[in-house]
């Protein structure tokens, strides 16, 4: 059976030239979008060297013989308000006053605090401590150079970014469009919200986790529907679904009984059809890729661990390397169980700090199908070597949702 590592291969192989659109919104909205630009700092910030404490711009020279006995005293040459322009020009014995975020009077190169001096009545000033040149001063470009990057392709735009993004005039930014998301929920025995299951029904959890994780991903749900285990029906569905998303996820009938519908349904449309069906991994053994009108579809096998996992996996991954993303929520814990080898690959665990370390319980037991488990999960171990298990004390890289 084909690995994870090479059906994500085989998937990007088919879809790297999915096309992607860019729109521009403002920055402040662009929190958690995916870059679709390098953005440089178009100038120096700041523009003009400005003062960091309230007190005298002077020529650090001057002061170098200054302290609590012997003061400095300094002619007073007036106030650079802030955000006025520095119109004086600071010469040798000579001072003026400076608010902080002032600019820097020309010929200044310091800034003395103002508790560490004494204004006069004469229009002098008395100075108590020596300073250097440079000191208290914010320079031009200090905080970003001209060119310098605030942000790449392909990094998701972060709370951190904004202020330097604004600081440096930079209101808008190109991000990738959201992807559009088509969800499919299949089974006979499944009500949507709004409905009271009947005895042997259940609740359609996996569309809307589907929708979370989506939203979380940067991604939004334009269509979603629940479709009873007919093939004529799915057909349908899956058709409206790939003519208005730019990816469908079908939950469930991905299997091999009597009313799986999933494979046929994506081989009755035009495209390719099904191109890889089973991947060695638990949960999610049974998922179903393939291209329907030039548009990847994943049918994602019904228990509720493994349509989360797969979004997380194979979805996720995709939408990611298509705009660039290398990013990926991983922290390192110590693995706090034993697990003996068994089928499964990805593991949900609990993140717990105890003395001094992050540390992964077990969150769900060796049945995917519990939804409970996933709420108490904070992430999942990606176990390579099954034959190794898990072992307490190990360090293991855990991908946190
Ligand atoms: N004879 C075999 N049976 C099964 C195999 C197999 O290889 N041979 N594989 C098992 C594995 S592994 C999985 S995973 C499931 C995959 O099943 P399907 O994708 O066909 O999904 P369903 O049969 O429709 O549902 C499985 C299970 O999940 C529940 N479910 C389905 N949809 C939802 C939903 N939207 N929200 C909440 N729960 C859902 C459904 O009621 C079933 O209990 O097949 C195994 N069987
Ligand atoms: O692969 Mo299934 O997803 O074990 O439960």
């Amino acid at each position: 059976m084909l690995s994870l590592e090479a059906a994500n291969e085989l998937i990007w192989k088919k879809f790297r030239e999915l096309p992607l659109e860019h729109v521009e919104v403002d920055v402040w909205e662009a929190v958690d979008r995916i870059m679709a630009e390098d953005v440089l700092s178009p100038g120096n910030v700041p523009e003009f060297s400005r003062s960091m404490c309230d007190g005298y711009a002077v020529l650090a020279d001057n002061t170098q013989t200054a302290g609590n006995e012997t003061p400095v005293l300094l002619s007073f040459l007036g106030e650079v308000p802030p955000g006025e322009k520095a119109n004086m020009e600071v010469k040798e014995g000579q001072c003026a006053y400076v608010s902080t975020g002032s600019m820097i009077p020309a010929g200044a190169d310091a800034v003395i605090m103002v508790e560490q001096t004494k204004i006069q009545e004469n229009n002098s000033v008395l100075l108590f401590k020596p300073v250097i040149a440079g000191e208290r001063i914010i320079l031009q470009g200090d905080d970003l150079k001209t060119g310098q990057v605030i942000i790449k392709q392909g990094e998701k735009l972060n709370p951190r970014h904004v202020a330097a993004l604004v600081a440096a005039g930079i209101y808008r930014v190109k991000v990738f469009a959201r992807p559009r998301f088509a969800i499919i929920s299949t089974g006979d025995e499944l009500v949507d919200i709004g409905q009271e299951p009947a005895v042997g029904q259940i609740r359609d959890s996996n569309s809307y986790a589907l929708q979370a994780f989506i939203t979380r991903a940067g991604g939004e749900v334009v269509r979603r529907v629940l479709v009873k285990d007919d093939g004529e029906l799915y057909r349908k569905e899956l058709e409206n679904a790939v003519k208005c998303a730019d990816m469908v996820l079908i939950s469930g009938g991905c299997s091999v009984g009597i009313r799986d519908f999933t494979a046929q349904a994506i081989n009755s449309l035009p495209g390719e059809g099904v191109f890889i069906q089973g991947v060695s991994i638990r949960p999610g053994r049974p998922l179903i890729v393939g291209e329907c009108m030039g548009k990847p579809v994943f049918g994602l096998p019904g228990h509720p661990i493994a349509p989360v996992i797969l979004f997380k996996i194979v979805v996720e991954k995709l939408w990611h390397r298509l705009t660039a993303c290398e990013e990926t929520d991983m922290i390192t814990a110590v693995v706090d169980f034993d697990m003996r080898p068994s089928l499964f690959t990805h593991l949900l665990v609990q993140l717990e700090k105890r003395e001094g370390f992050i540390r992964a319980k077990t969150a769900a037991p060796e049945n995917p199908a519990q939804t409970g488990a996933i709420s108490q999960a904070h992430g999942y171990i990606w176990i390579k070597d099954l034959e190794k298990g898990l072992s307490q004390g190990q360090i293991a890289d855990v991908y946190v949702f």
